[in-house]
């Protein structure tokens, strides 16, 4: 009886977007880039890692071949790459589509001005809230502007306002001057204020330290996402009994709906120890879908190479656990949801395409070749799990 385990490694792009340039992306390759430098030893770092990419689990997949990478072994499992059609290249809209809903409007976004808010948003949330005004109002890297802004966050009482060229408004402020549960409140005003933008996540930025060299953000970060506009295929799997077992952030970037259960982590290692523990609990029907968020937002975000190497060979290095955790019947599929090239330009994401790479006890090596949108994978799982098909993508099973 067949189980589904969805995994999104957040941001592995491995390029060749049709319409990167569209986005400003053209030429960025996540994997190919950090594979790239690590193979002239431009992913050294001294304790952390050195010398080329060692991740032998996903080449075993297909992933040099799907990257258009000659010489790797021969695929053991399902092994392709996909296009995303809709037209954002943020996390909500790639796990939508990935999840058989592909995102048909345009999100709403902020300008690269300063500052970047509508003047009447901005009121209109520091009345509700009653705060003494906002710090920020600009696109930002998060973590530059907590060391920025930090200070004077905690001595004003304002909250950091920042955006990015996501449809985001995010909001940093001090687990403790300024209150985790406040911040919390606080975002659900402005999640409310923004849905007339069409703005697709108000994310809540904990953070903690004392000064602007110890500040530090926490794993409370909560996002405030608008639901998915039609039934993904995490709605499809409990209508028809089975259950939605998210591991990370998965529950947030679907605003909750379609989800049994959420199994959260700090930190990819300790998501990793979760979602085995959610394998090993799923039943027959259920769909295991998880998140690997730090690829992102610690090494792809910050564009840090060497950073990004090492978790990936770290993640790498767990993969034979859970193919040790899996029964017949049940079927892995390893994506991502956009591209964040840690060589690239900026710290934003960037348009790539994405590797799709299956494997089971009983899933046979199969070139399932470049799919035209991400939706393609839900229906696989839903083909799967034998559920009924659903209007976008076709199953590559
Ligand atoms: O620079 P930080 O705060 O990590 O922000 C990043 O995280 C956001 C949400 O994933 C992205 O839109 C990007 O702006
Ligand atoms: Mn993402
Ligand atoms: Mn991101």
């Amino acid at each position: 009886m067949p189980r589904a385990i969805l995994i999104v490694l957040d941001s592995f792009g491995i390029g060749g977007a049709p319409d990167a340039a569209a986005y400003g992306d053209e030429g960025a390759d996540t994997f190919g880039h950090i594979r790239g430098a690590a193979s002239i030893g431009h992913a050294d770092r001294a304790g952390l890692r050195q010398g080329p990419l060692r991740i032998p689990f996903l080449e075993g997949l297909g992933l040099l071949a799907v990257a258009g990478i000659d010489g790797g072994p021969d695929p053991r499992g399902l092994f392709g790459s996909a296009e995303e059609t809709s037209r954002g290249k943020d996390t909500p809209s790639g796990h939508w589509e990935i999840a058989g809903v592909p995102v048909p409007f345009d999100w709403g976004y902020f300008p690269r001005t300063q500052p970047c808010f509508p003047a009447e948003l901005v009121a209109a949330i520091v009345e509700e809230a009653g705060l003494p005004g906002i710090l920020g109002d600009r696109h930002a890297s998060g973590t530059e502007i907590i060391a920025a802004e930090g200070e004077a966050s905690i001595r004003t009482g304002r909250p950091i306002f920042y955006t990015s060229a996501d449809s985001v408004l995010q909001i940093a402020a001090h687990e403790d001057a300024f209150g985790l549960e406040r911040l919390y409140a606080l975002c659900e005003i402005a999640r409310r204020h923004v849905d007339a933008l069409a703005i697709g996540r108000v994310i809540a930025r904990p953070f903690v330290g004392r000064d602007a060299a110890s500040f530090r953000r926490t794993a409370n970060r909560r996002d405030y996402a608008v639901p998915p506009p039609e039934p993904t295929v995490l709605d499809r799997t409990i209508d028809a009994g089975g259950r939605v077992i998210a591991v990370g952030k998965i529950g947030d970037i679907f605003a909750h709906r379609g989800i049994s259960e959420v199994r959260k982590g700090d930190g990819n290692m300790a998501l990793f120890d979760k979602l085995l523990g959610a394998v090993e609990d799923a039943r027959d029907g259920d769909l295991v879908f998880a998140n690997f968020v730090d690829f992102d937002t610690l090494h792809g975000h910050r564009r840090d190479v060497a950073g990004y190497a090492a978790e990936l060979e770290a993640f790498d290095a767990r993969l034979p656990e859970l193919a040790a955790y899996l029964k017949p019947g049940d079927l892995v599929i390893l994506t991502a949801d956009h591209g964040c090239d840690p060589t690239f330009p900026g710290t934003d994401h960037t348009r790539e395409r994405v590797p799709v790479l299956g494997f089971g006890p009983g899933i046979a090596p199969s070139a399932i070749g470049l799919r035209p949108t991400f939706a393609d994978i839900g229906e696989s799982v839903a083909a799967h799990l034998g559920l009924a098909p659903g209007p976008h993508g076709t199953s590559f099973l």
